[in-house]
């Protein structure tokens, strides 16, 4: 069911070209390359004369006059034909490109995303071209084609193919197996949708920058093909215009610099091309360097409704642990706006109580729970707003405070147990070593405690478990090692982001009890995030419930149940409770007595 809009502020995505344009390698690299197509598209209109007219009156004329560069040892306009040469080196590094993309990336493609016997038989093929030397071949294909730079450059784009394949494949394999990918094939979608839809987008910035270096090789390749006289001699080109100029270094050592510059420059500008090009895509993947704070301040001021507080019986108000006010939580994006996924929230948390942080998937609990721990996943940043804890502001506070709070202070449960244990060490060691680190304690000391807190945590067999690896117990009993490890330094406050989610649902009451029990137990306060209403009634004091980043309503748990007053908290608890009759009880397995519970129950029906 619906239950409204998503949080984030909407952060346009700055096309690369745009993104390039700012960058000021980028806007020179393509400023040079946009004059050398220009040149190469208009030379019929720009060259001041024919480029293969001679004249022997003009032989090695210096630069000016008629010939803005001079001319060449037959008397021909050097500018001429350094125009129309551009075409020939344009077109060679074209053909290249697109045949090397063509051949490596389709088979890139294929080789990444269904593996097996292709990629075996395409990394054999790829190994073999990559082992032949790239000039003999190209001195081969010159004796059979003749003098065809076309057919040259197409040949070079198939020995070169590898580089876009090896890309390609590796990107590939490592996006086949995303959750993603097995969603759009599940969903029904074919190979070549998804393949256009979710693979392609990976490959095609790592693509982009290998086709600016290739193209840059290919011009350098083309020219030096011209320069050993292998080319048409019958057309300009740059390598024949540097290997005519060899021949007169003496007499005009000018005419060097022209071709040598413009191969020079082309090949630079495109290396500079695919560096900026990087370091683009390198930037909108990480966090954008801080802006003003007027800006910031601006991305997060937005019109709010009023909070629903619902009043708490006189009395029940106790000393706050953990009080946050006005927090905001935002992601730099690369066009230098910020990302708002959290707004204006205020709540605190009191010691021994446990308040609850509910709402839809995506309205910000998460969000919230690492503002509190410091640990916003690389470009999230606490945009406003205070998180003050034993006198101390976390939203402010240094690093080395937040590392000496974390684990002794406050304390974190996650919500996946497996993948928050490290399967290369025991249950032991991953217990012992943050109590030695934290309390100072020695080994044996530690060893202690933590069989003790496995016991305290139910765990059945404590020094067996002590001595295992996580892939050696359950779900079950590895959330109750993760809360062991919570309680081990006796914190203040707990912090469980849906500790029961991955559980099954036995385990999920076992280990809601337990936490129970260790909030009174250690008299910690806890923030317990969820998206069930049913924890939320089991074991909350308090409850905040989130939408769009922000808390639309709060309250004492028992208050808020039995009035929701804001609509969405009306809608989450409508989303639960569903129109038709109430279950009956479940039928008791036990073969003697399913007849007569079975009968009990359906006449019990309403
Ligand atoms: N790295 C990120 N960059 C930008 N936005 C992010 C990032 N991580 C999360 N968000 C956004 O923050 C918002 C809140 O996410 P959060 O994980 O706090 O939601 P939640 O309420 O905990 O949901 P869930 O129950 O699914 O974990 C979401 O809209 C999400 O898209």
């Amino acid at each position: 069911m619906p239950l409204g809009p998503t949080p984030a502020v909407s952060t346009a995505r700055v096309p690369l070209l745009r993104r390039l344009v700012r960058n000021p390698t980028g806007v020179v690299a393509l400023v040079w390359l946009v004059l050398i197509v220009l040149a190469a598209v208009l030379a019929p209109l720009l060259a001041p004369h024919d480029p293969a007219t001679a004249s022997a009156r003009d032989v090695l004329a210096p630069p000016g006059g008629a010939y803005p560069l001079g001319a060449d040892s037959s008397g021909r306009d050097i500018l001429s034909r350094l125009l129309f040469a551009s075409r020939v080196s344009l077109t060679g590094a074209a053909t290249t490109v697109v045949v090397a993309a063509a051949l490596g990336i389709s088979a890139g493609l294929i080789a990444g995303y269904h593996g097996r016997r292709f990629e075996s038989v395409a990394s054999w093929v790829a190994s073999l071209i990559m082992s032949l030397n790239a000039v003999v071949v190209l001195l081969a294909v010159r004796s059979v084609l003749g003098p065809s730079m076309v057919g040259a450059m197409a040949v070079f784009g198939v020995l070169i193919a590898p580089a876009f394949y090896r890309v390609v494949a590796a990107a590939v394999s490592g996006v086949r197996h995303e959750l993603y990918v097995d969603a759009a094939r599940v969903a029904g979608l074919s190979d070549s949708r998804i393949i256009a839809r979710h693979v392609l987008t990976v490959v095609r910035a790592p693509a982009i920058i290998l086709a600016a270096g290739i193209a840059g090789i290919a011009i350098a390749i083309s020219a030096g093909l011209d320069f050993l006289g292998l080319g048409d001699p019958g057309r300009p080109s740059w390598g024949g215009m540097l290997n005519a100029a060899f021949g007169v270094i003496y007499r005009a050592p000018l005419q060097l610099l022209w071709p040598s510059a413009a191969i020079g420059l082309t090949c630079i500008a495109l290396v500079l091309l695919g560096n900026a090009l990087r370091d683009e895509l390198e930037r909108s993947a990480g966090p954008a360097p801080r802006r003003r704070r007027g800006r910031t301040a601006a991305a997060v001021t937005v019109a709010t409704e009023p909070v629903v507080v619902h009043e708490e019986p006189v009395g029940a108000r106790g000393g706050d642990l953990l009080r946050i006010q006005s927090l905001s939580v935002g992601y730099d994006q690369p066009d230098g706006s910020v990302t708002t996924v959290v707004r204006d929230v205020s709540f605190t948390v009191r010691r021994g109580e446990v308040h609850g942080l509910i709402g839809e998937s995506g309205s910000g609990k998460t969000q919230t729970a690492w503002s509190i721990l410091r640990l916003l996943p690389p470009g999230g940043r606490i945009v406003g707003g205070t998180i003050e804890f034993e006198d101390a502001d976390l939203a402010s506070a240094s690093n080395r405070q937040m590392t000496a709070l974390r684990g002794a202070k406050i304390a974190y449960v996650p919500q996946e147990p497996m993948s928050n244990l490290d399967p290369a060490f025991t249950i032991g060691h991953q217990l012992t070593e943050p109590l030695r680190l934290t309390l100072g304690i020695g080994a044996a000391e530690a060893r202690e405690r933590a069989l003790a807190l496995l016991t305290r945590v139910g765990i059945p067999d404590p020094p067996r478990t002590y001595a295992a690896y996580p892939h050696q117990i359950s779900g079950g009993m590895a959330q109750r090692v993760l809360i062991a490890g919570a309680v081990s330094c006796n914190p203040d406050l707990l912090i469980a982001d849906e500790p029961t989610t991955a559980l099954d649902v036995t385990v999920q009451a076992e280990v809601l009890d337990l936490l129970r029990d260790l909030r009174a137990e250690f008299d910690m306060g806890v923030l317990l995030v969820t998206h069930d209403l049913g924890v939320v009634a089991d074991l909350c004091d308090r409850v905040s419930v989130m939408r769009a980043g922000r808390i639309v309503e709060t309250g004492p748990t028992r208050s808020l149940f039995a009035d929701p007053r804001h609509e969405y908290t009306r809608a989450l608890f409508d989303a639960v409770l569903e129109d038709g009759p109430a279950r009956g009880p479940l039928i008791d397995t036990d073969p003697t007595t399913t007849a007569d519970t079975a009968t009990a129950t359906q006449g019990a029906r309403p």
